[in-house]
């Protein structure tokens, strides 16, 4: 939420827009463009407002005890059908004053609620979502998290956003000392997690076989860090899990990428492939970029067909490493790791490809790849992103070119959180 004081804007956490809050500064330096805020009071409340969902996240408990909440439910407090109308604004609004989108698509745009299970319209209340999380540890080796932009740790028990099989580990009865870091990865199958331990500085992972005693022994995992080395050394079960969505099946390692929102595989693919509909077909040339352990690479290969080419482009080597395990049997797959901008510089000639699927971080994928894109012209690119500015500024950048927004849906695919994911078909001037 925004507030000025004196001129200055200050972004204000934890507050609903119209509510009139007392509010406690976080971050202030006295020549800052920008200040923030935590919301520690509200004096007069949104109808919109509720319960938080998560006591940790909650700021006005936290700070009442002299404390800081935890990052990573700041929406926690509103309605969710609010957090969607909320979202829904934003997304309209960045694309009107970055893309100059002021009618048709993109400006009448609803955040989708997504279900649970598939064939359900129970959206769980906006909870039992993340299928990735990832901890820290408190000195005293409790399981904690961080508080927004900060080093403060919160000691943490039950986390109401994530998947009943990451609470039912109950990794807030072990004693952690030793471990620094546990990311979890519960695939939306149900199959039994895997957990990867980062050791602390001149831990024997040793430790991690008197910790791991304490844990479900179906739980498969592995450790990273100083005294097990860079890439995740299995410990326990398997060094991966896998993941099923819409018949396909892709292996992810524990430090991999892959979609947080059980739902969000099934859900952006549907879209992304939807939007390409009448694009894509047998012998087609296309490329999946920034495409992690490829999940989009997967439905490109079926539409295209063995005639057919999907060049799969991901940076992070563990990923891509990932991408190339399970592709290793197409051969109309090639898996690239490397920088975007890099590698289309070497397969990216123009007409080198008949559409492509975009899906870089919250930085979006800027000015050089879109640049290489509208001299590649394929016919389509199916944007799907996490961050509506960067779209939006990107998408300005395609609309200078004379490339159009065809059609934007936009998903709740991180409830309790302000985070929105898009999928926009663009295509380019005939
Ligand atoms: C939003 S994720 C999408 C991954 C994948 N499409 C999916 O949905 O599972 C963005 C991915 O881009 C990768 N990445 C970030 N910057 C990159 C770059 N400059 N070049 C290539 N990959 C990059 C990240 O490692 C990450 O896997």
């Amino acid at each position: 939420m925004v507030a000025r004081h004196e001129g200055r804007v200050v972004f204000v956490r934890h507050g609903i827009p119209g509510e009139l809050v007392r509010a406690q500064l976080t971050d202030a330096a006295p020549e800052a463009k920008f200040w923030r805020a935590d919301v520690v009071e509200v004096i007069e409340p949104s109808p919109h407002r509720r319960e938080h969902v998560w006591k940790a996240a909650d700021s006005l408990v936290a700070h009442a005890r002299g404390g800081l909440p935890v990052g990573g439910a700041e929406f926690g407090h509103i309605a969710l059908a609010e957090q969607r109308r909320l979202k829904a604004e934003v997304v309209r609004e960045q694309l009107a004053r970055l893309a100059g989108v002021d009618e048709g698509p993109g400006h009448d745009v609803e955040v989708e609620a997504v279900s649970l299970l598939p064939g359900t319209d129970d959206d769980g209340g906006g909870l039992a979502w993340r299928t990735r999380c990832s901890f820290a540890v408190t000195a005293g080796g409790r399981l904690a998290m961080h508080a927004h932009r900060s080093d403060a740790l919160v000691a943490v028990e039950h986390m109401p956003l994530a998947v009943p099989e990451i609470n039912a580990l109950r990794l807030w009865d072990l004693d952690l000392h030793g471990i620094e870091r546990i990311e979890v990865a519960a695939p939306a199958s149900g199959t039994a997690p895997l957990a990867v331990f980062t050791l602390g500085e001149g831990v024997a992972p040793s430790r991690l076989t008197e910790v791991l005693a304490g844990l479900d022994s179906a739980v498969s995992a592995s450790a990273v860090g100083p005294g097990a080395g860079r890439a995740p050394l299995t410990v326990r079960g398997r060094g991966s899990v896998t993941e099923h969505v819409l018949g396909h099946h892709y292996t992810v390692t524990g430090d991999g990428f892959w979609q947080i929102h059980r739902r969000a595989p099934e859900t952006l693919v549907g879209a992304a492939m939807e939007a390409l509909d009448g694009v894509l077909s047998p012998g087609s040339q296309v490329a999946d970029l920034y495409a992690g352990a490829g999940l989009f690479t997967a439905p490109l290969a079926s539409a295209v067909g063995p005639s057919g080419h999907v060049l799969s482009v991901e940076g992070a080597p563990g990923t891509s490493r990932d991408a190339r395990r399970t592709f290793k049997r197409q051969p109309e797959v090639a898996v690239v790791q490397g920088k975007v901008e890099r590698v289309l510089r070497r397969h990216g000639g123009a007409g080198a490809f008949d559409a492509v699927v975009l899906d870089p971080p919250r930085a979006g994928a800027g000015r050089e790849v879109v640049r290489q894109l509208i001299d590649i012209a394929p016919r389509a690119v199916a944007y799907v992103a996490c961050d509506p500015a960067s779209f939006a500024r990107d998408l300005g950048w395609f609309k200078g070119a004379g490339w159009r927004l065809e059609s934007l849906r936009a998903f709740d695919l991180y409830p309790m959180t302000h985070h929105v994911e898009t999928v926009a078909l663009l295509t380019a001037p005939r």
